[in-house]
């Protein structure tokens, strides 16, 4: 649990998610505020975490010990700029979760020489089971390293990544992974109606199978070749059915998936580079 004030900048699905999975974690709600500017989601983000919600960024940032900007990537020049001469002042962190958004970027925005952690975190935050790179410029501290890790291992896994090149690759696996996880459910369902299951029973059958493989293939000392191996018998059902996914290359088909997020997310801090 940490118990430094952070302020998020942005309270949309991803900040939803962390401010979840910190309450969760018994991260005191006084220690959240939250700017948004959508009159809607401040109330829901009230009244579900009874966190203090704000119209105003320079507000909500005020005595926070960490700023977690969490608005489109498309946003963040304007906002970075804006809030610059105060994060200087009470000498915040500042943690960006913005796809493709570069340290040097936000750095630049920010006046220069300033500590920025760069994170990508996912969805599953919200249920503690997120996972989460973390990149940190020259002018991030050993004690905000740390505290940067304890805020993210909150909720869940954290890993630190040495060149932030690598985070764009991070971006596309499980930055958005959540959703081709989410695809492929909504894809294993609909088949099993096709067969004429009810859609609760099916629902219902491909989530937990899904749970039940994550959970053994994090569990297991095997790797997950020989976990898929003992489901396959020979000549069996899994094997017909492996047979079509690898003749469709499903291999080759997430291969150029994760090129064009990771592509995407070069472009969009590309994009941004001249601002
Ligand atoms: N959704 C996801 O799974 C993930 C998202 N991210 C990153 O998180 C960031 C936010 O993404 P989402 O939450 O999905 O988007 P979102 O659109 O749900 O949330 C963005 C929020 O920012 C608010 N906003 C707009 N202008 C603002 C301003 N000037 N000041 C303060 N707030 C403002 C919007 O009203 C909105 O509620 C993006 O940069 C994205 O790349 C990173 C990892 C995963
Ligand atoms: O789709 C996006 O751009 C964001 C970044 C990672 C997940 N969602």
């Amino acid at each position: 649990m940490s118990e430094n004030t952070i302020a998020f900048i942005g309270g949309g699905n991803m900040a939803r998610s962390l401010i979840g999975g910190l309450i969760a974690d018994r991260h005191p709600a006084v220690g959240l505020r939250i700017a948004e500017p959508d009159a809607e989601r401040r109330d829901a983000l009230t009244r579900d975490f009874e966190v203090q919600a704000f119209e105003d960024n320079a507000t909500a940032i005020r005595g926070a010990d960490v700023i977690m900007l969490a608005v489109k990537p498309a946003r963040i020049a304007d906002v970075v700029r804006e809030l610059a001469p105060h994060i200087r002042d009470q000498k915040s962190l500042v943690i960006s979760v913005a796809a493709g958004v570069r340290c040097a970027d936000i750095d630049r925005w920010l006046g220069g020489e300033s500590p920025v952690v760069r994170a990508m975190p996912n969805t599953p935050a919200l249920v503690q089971t997120g996972a989460t790179a973390l990149y940190a410029n020259e002018q991030v501290t050993d004690e905000q390293r740390d505290l940067a890790e304890t805020i993210l291992r909150a909720v869940g896994m954290v890993v630190w990544l040495t060149d932030e090149r690598d985070m764009n690759a991070v971006t596309a696996i499980s930055g958005s992974g959540p959703a081709y996880f989410f695809l492929t459910m909504e894809a294993m369902q609909a088949a099993g109606e096709s067969m004429g299951l009810d859609a609760r029973t099916a629902h219902l059958l491909t989530l937990e199978t899904a749970l039940g493989a994550a959970r053994m293939a994090l569990e297991s000392h095997e790797d997950v070749d020989e976990l898929k191996r003992r489901v396959t018998s020979p000549g069996g059902t899994t094997a017909a059915a492996i047979g079509e996914l690898e003749g469709g290359d499903l291999a080759g088909l997430y291969r150029r998936a994760l090129q064009a997020a990771a592509h995407r997310a070069d472009e969009l801090g590309h994009e941004l580079g001249d601002q």
